[in-house]
């Protein structure tokens, strides 16, 4: 038998920051991510193979199970698939290849597509009719186990697909439009610390409360325009309100020289509106052009890592290939 899986990543387009303090925000799955090849065997091997990283590794179940104990102290992408597998039992062995297409640890979700590509294959290979809310929460205590922490967005926009709008009451609600949403997504190739970059905006709440409160009720009415903007096909308000939310994540300190630099010249190219998506500290910017979003890629992607996307209003699934 062989199975197929895909999962999205995700960008944030919209409230990255804020939204950890109780504010709204926009997020989009992309349709690019992770796709994962299960083939059965007759014996009791498992063979993982992770391209692009070209990691391998061969195990043998043990009455149908792995429990395969990897390394907690050194968090590796494979330690999700570990910790997938090892919540079931086997009737035979499987061959499972992961390819992550897109950028692995640059704020796309990488970790959650890989987690949820590999439980929904894995599910349909041992005959586990889960539902898409089983397979998001179980994703997400997956995140939490091996991160320590997480939010729901990223595990939800792996598993749910589509446009989420997350209210003020951390609701994640679908936004359903009409227009298309190409988008440049451009790699800095700098590696941003989440938990270091969220914890350095908390220090400047606490030192500046009321222009920090300021700056995020400016960014929430950003992302509450935004989800306007997007029901009414306005691109070029979309733009606009792009641009002036990464002026204000310039303003909590979440930008950088790389970053900055990268924006301009997206704008430079083209682009009406470009911004940092995630953490920031590194990672990556989208750019949007709706008017010229080949020229835009073409230049930038003689400069910087980039891939052209547009949402992906599927999320996980899978499928059998070969009986
Ligand atoms: N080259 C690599 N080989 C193996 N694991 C990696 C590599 N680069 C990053 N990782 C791991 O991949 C995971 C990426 O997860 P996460 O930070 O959630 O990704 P994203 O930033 O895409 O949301 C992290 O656990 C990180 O340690
Ligand atoms: C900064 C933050 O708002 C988004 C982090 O996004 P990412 O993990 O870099 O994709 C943190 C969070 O929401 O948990």
């Amino acid at each position: 038998m062989k199975i197929k899986a895909f999962a999205p990543g995700k960008i944030i387009l919209f409230g990255e920051h804020t939204v950890v303090y109780n504010k709204p925000a926009i997020a989009v799955a992309i349709n690019r991510g992770v796709d994962v090849e299960l083939t059965s065997r007759d014996d009791d091997e498992v063979n993982i193979h992770i391209s692009p990283i070209n990691y391998s590794q061969k195990l043998v179940l043990t009455g149908g199970m792995l429990e395969y104990e990897y390394d907690s102290s050194n968090k590796r992408i494979s330690d999700y698939i570990y910790e997938v597998i090892n919540r079931f039992k086997f009737n035979h062995g499987f061959n499972l290849n992961v390819n992550i297409n897109m950028y692995l640890g640059a704020g796309l979700g990488s970790s959650a597509a890989v987690t949820v590509a590999v439980l929904k294959a894995i599910m349909l290979y041992t005959d586990n009719d889960a539902t898409l809310d089983e397979i998001a929460s179980i994703a997400r205590d997956i995140e939490i186990k091996i991160q320590g922490a997480a939010s729901p967005i990223d595990t939800a926009m792996s598993t749910y697909g589509g446009i989420i709008y997350i209210d003020e009451n951390s609701n994640l609600n679908p936004i359903n439009f009409d227009m298309q949403l190409p988008l440049i997504v451009s790699n800095c190739e700098i590696a941003g610390n989440t938990g270091e970059i969220v914890a350095s905006v908390r220090d400047k709440y606490n030192k500046h409360t009321p222009i920090m409160e300021s700056i995020f009720d400016a960014m929430a009415k950003i992302a509450t325009d935004a989800k306007m903007a997007l029901e009414c096909g306005n691109s070029m308000k979309l733009a606009e309100l792009m641009n002036m939310n990464q002026g204000l994540l310039d303003a909590i300190g979440v930008n950088t020289l790389e970053l900055s630099e990268m924006v301009y010249q997206s704008r430079k190219f083209g682009s009406e509106g470009s911004k940092l998506t995630g953490s920031g500290g590194g990672g990556c910017i989208i750019a949007y052009a709706p008017h010229d979003i080949d020229e835009v890629y073409l230049k930038l992607s003689q400069l910087y890592k980039t891939f052209k996307c547009e949402q992906s209003n599927s999320g996980v699934y899978a499928k059998i290939v070969e009986k």
